[in-house]
C-alpha cells in the first residue's frame, strides 16, 4: 500500500477509502486482514456458560468452543467473529433478509418514493423476474426493523415503531451473551444491500441513545473490505475483509469509532459454499428458530447474492429505563424532509443520496 494512505492526519481515512474504493488501476489488497487466515483465537474473552450448544444450535450458530473470534491492537472493544454459522444456516438468514424483512410494516428505501402497494410484496414481484435487470429487490438499499431510523433527522423515536423480529433478536442476544454483554434488546435494525460497486460512507453510528450496549454486525453474501477507524476523523483506519458470516462486535470505546466499507469483493469459494442451506430440516434442533429454505427460495436468494452483499446491525437504543426526549415541532419538521435512501453511494442503482450521520466529514464519495 502507498506510505500516504497509512500516514496519520487529517485524511488518512478518506484516503484510506479513496484507495480500495479505486477501480482502475486496482488497489492492492495485501494490507487488508483477513481473519479466516488467523489462528490465536481469543477463547479467553468469550462466556463459554452464557450460550448452551442447543441455544446457539437453534439460531445457526456453532458451539461457542468453535468460534474463532479475534480482538484488534489498538481498537479496544471490538471482536471480529469468523463465521460462527453452522454450515447451511446462514440460507436461512440470507432469506429472512430478502424474502421477509423487507416486507411491511418495515420501512425500507423504495418507501420513499413509492406507494405502499408498490412496495407491498417485495419478494413476489422480484423472484420471478430476478434474471430481467433492476426488480425491486435490486434497487432495495436498506431495511429498517424495530425503531426505524429517519435517514433526515437521524433519530429513533417512540412513534415509529414495529415489532422485531424475535429470530433476529434471539440470534443478536446470545451473540452479544457469548460476548460479555448479557441482557442485549434488540431494538433497531439496518439492513444494508449492496450491489458490488456499492460503498458505505464513513460514519460513526451514534444516534441510539445508549451506547453501553455493542453494536452487532452480521454479514451475508459478497465480501467486503472494512475500514475500522478510532474516535477520530484522523485516526488511520485498519482495513479488514468481512466474509460472509462473519460477526463483529463494536462495544467499549470501539461502539463509537469511524467506519466505513469503500468496497465489495467477490467472496472466495470456500466462504460461497458456506452459503449453500444444507438441505435437510433433520439438522435443526428441536424449537429451532432457523427453518429450511426451499429450494425455489434459494434459487431467488442464491442469484441474488452472487453479486450482492447484505449486512444487518443490531441496535439497542434506549438504556434500562431510558425514554426518548419529548419531540419538538423542529425536529418533526426535519423528520419529514426524508431522503430517498440512505447513506450509501450505490452508483448502479440511481440512488445517490448519501447518509451523513453523527456530524462527521462530508461524505468522502463526494470528492
Ligand atoms: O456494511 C457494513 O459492514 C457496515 C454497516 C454499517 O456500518 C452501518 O449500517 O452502520
Ligand atoms: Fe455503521
Amino acid at each position: 500500500m502507498a506510505a500516504s494512505v497509512v500516514e496519520g492526519g487529517e485524511d488518512a481515512f478518506r484516503k484510506m477509502f479513496k484507495f480500495y474504493k479505486r477501480r482502475d488501476p486496482p488497489p492492492d489488497f495485501r494490507d487488508v486482514a483477513d481473519f479466516r487466515d488467523y489462528c490465536n483465537s481469543l477463547f479467553t474473552c468469550l462466556s463459554r456458560t452464557s450460550l448452551n450448544h442447543e441455544d446457539a444450535a437453534q439460531v445457526g450458530l456453532k458451539p461457542i468452543r468453535d468460534w474463532r473470534a479475534f480482538s484488534l491492537q489498538g481498537h479496544p472493544g471490538f471482536l471480529f467473529i469468523s463465521n460462527p454459522f453452522l454450515r447451511g444456516s446462514q440460507a436461512f438468514w440470507v432469506r429472512q433478509c430478502l424474502k421477509t424483512y423487507p416486507q411491511k410494516p418495515n420501512v425500507c428505501n423504495l418507501d420513499m418514493h413509492m406507494s405502499p402497494s408498490e412496495t407491498q410484496d417485495i419478494w413476489d414481484k422480484s423472484a420471478y423476474l430476478l434474471r430481467q435487470p433492476k426488480t425491486l429487490l435490486e434497487k432495495l438499499r436498506w431495511v429498517t426493523l424495530g425503531y426505524h431510523y429517519n435517514w433526515g433527522s437521524k433519530t429513533y423515536s417512540a412513534d415509529h415503531h414495529t415489532a422485531f423480529p424475535s429470530e433476529l433478536h434471539a440470534l443478536a442476544f446470545r451473540i452479544t451473551a457469548a460476548c460479555g454483554f448479557p441482557g442485549f434488546s434488540s431494538e433497531a435494525a439496518i439492513l444494508n444491500y449492496y450491489r458490488s460497486d456499492s460503498s458505505l460512507g464513513i460514519h460513526v453510528d451514534e444516534s441510539e441513545l445508549d451506547h453501553s450496549q455493542p453494536l452487532l454486525s452480521l454479514s451475508f453474501g459478497q465480501s467486503a473490505i472494512f475500514l475500522l477507524g478510532g474516535p477520530h476523523r484522523q485516526d488511520p483506519p485498519t482495513a479488514m475483509f468481512m466474509h460472509s458470516g462473519d460477526v463483529m462486535v463494536m462495544s467499549g470505546p470501539s461502539r463509537l469509532t469511524y467506519h466505513a466499507v469503500p468496497r465489495i469483493l467477490p467472496a472466495p469459494l470456500e466462504c460461497a459454499s458456506f452459503l449453500e442451506p444444507s438441505g435437510s430440516a433433520s439438522v435443526l434442533p428441536d424449537g429451532s428458530a432457523v427453518e429450511p429454505v426451499t429450494e425455489e427460495d434459494w434459487a431467488v436468494c442464491s442469484r441474488y447474492i452472487q453479486n450482492s452483499r447484505v449486512n444487518v446491525t443490531v441496535r439497542q437504543v434506549l438504556g434500562l429505563g431510558q425514554s426518548f426526549p419529548e419531540t419538538t415541532p423542529s425536529s418533526v419538521f426535519q423528520s419529514e424532509k426524508l431522503p430517498a435512501n440512505g447513506y450509501r453511494d450505490g452508483a448502479a442503482g440511481g440512488d445517490n443520496g448519501k447518509r451523513k450521520r453523527s456530524g462527521s466529514d462530508s461524505n468522502p464519495d463526494k470528492t
